[in-house]
């Protein structure tokens, strides 16, 4: 089958190999020449690219199937761009991570125009080429169906973890990486939660990392330290030198929390023991704000993903104001000591 990707940055371009090495062909569109030479070279005459979008359109086969993977916030100009070129049956698939009310609302556009919309939730990152993408899907069925030959090539496949037990037959889709979760939007809004999900999970093991960090300050008590903090009623308790790196690696093997992203962390703790090369500030790129959101709206409590999401602000320096804010009444009403700026 053949696949029309736009954007052949690193996820973009993995897809394409990945497609390719299954025996699919794909025609490209990318602003960069050198992403094309680039993906030319590796893929030989089962892919070809372009800079110009007409042409790439005019090179697809009909019906015509896009899949757009470009930052979030360029998809919605690529897709009104397209609602021009593309004809009635073609398919526009939206890979990245856009928020889940931008697709109910250019599924709305495109379906006059007879042009139909998938949004894809797609997980697995810089990993994909090799374990395969996790693919969550809105939109509608008869399109899904259509496009099953690239989902399969594209998802990690069945072999990727054990069947659960009770599972048994033809793998579904599920089993296989890939799962059309309801209508225009619902791929979406299940990757949404995935990452509102991953924001907790990553700050669960920061957290815990960090106290086994602090395991030893029972050794570090000094005049300065006990001015600003209780004094340790039992430093005895707090004489662990606790080798992180090694930790996280036996947790890897047998525990309740082994995962990937625990795998992921033990490898970079490898290479990186004191984790100097990072500063602390943690970026967030909308997904658990919007996950935060839905959950206000339905009338969900999610105390942990709130808490991670606001220790990603905090992590940037944002609570810095409260907490003079803090000091300022703590000194008022108690007259206490406070440090002053270092
Ligand atoms: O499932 C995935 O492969 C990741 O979630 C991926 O989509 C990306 O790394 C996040 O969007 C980062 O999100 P933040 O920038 O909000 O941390």
């Amino acid at each position: 089958m053949q696949l029309g990707m736009i954007g052949l940055g690193r996820m973009g371009a993995n897809i394409v190999r990945r497609i390719i090495r299954d025996g699919h062909t794909a025609v490209g569109y990318e602003r960069h020449q050198q992403n094309i030479d680039d993906l030319s070279a590796d893929c030989g005459g089962s892919f070809s690219g372009t800079t110009d979008l007409s042409k790439f359109v005019a090179a697809l086969e009909t019906p015509r199937v896009v899949w757009v993977m470009i930052p979030a916030g360029a998809t919605g100009a690529v897709v009104d761009q397209l609602g021009e070129l593309l004809e009635p049956g073609d398919i526009v698939i939206d890979g990245g991570n856009s928020r889940y009310h931008e697709d109910i609302a250019r599924a709305k556009t495109l379906a006059p125009k007879g042009i139909h919309y998938l949004d894809i939730g797609t997980s697995g990152g810089v990993w994909g080429l090799e374990r395969g993408y996790c693919l969550m899907i809105g939109g509608e069925a008869a399109q899904v169906a259509h496009i099953e030959p690239l989902l399969k090539s594209i998802a990690p496949g069945v072999d990727a973890a054990p069947r659960t037990p009770g599972r048994t037959g033809e793998p579904s889709a599920a089993e296989q990486g890939y799962l059309h979760c309801g209508p225009a939007g619902a791929g979406h809004f299940v990757k949404m939660v995935h990452n509102g999900i991953e924001y907790g999970a990553m700050a669960a093991y920061a957290e815990g990392m960090n106290i086994l960090h602090k395991a030893n300050v029972g050794n570090q008590q000094d005049d300065e330290h006990s001015a600003e903090v209780t004094p340790l009623e039992h430093p005895e308790f707090y004489r662990y030198d606790i080798d992180i790196p090694e930790v996280t690696e036996v947790w890897r093997r047998g525990s309740v929390v082994a995962s990937w992203l625990l795998d992921l962390t033990a490898e970079a703790l490898y290479a990186d023991p004191n984790l100097d090369s990072f500063g602390g500030r943690v970026s967030d790129s909308g997904e658990g704000r919007w996950t935060l959101d839905a959950a206000i709206d339905e009338g969900v409590p999610a105390p942990v993903l709130s808490a991670a999401l606001f220790q990603r602000f905090s992590s940037r320096g944002e609570s810095l104001y409260a907490d003079k804010a803090l000091s300022a009444m703590r000194q008022a009403f108690g007259g206490h000591h406070e440090l002053p700026k270092k």
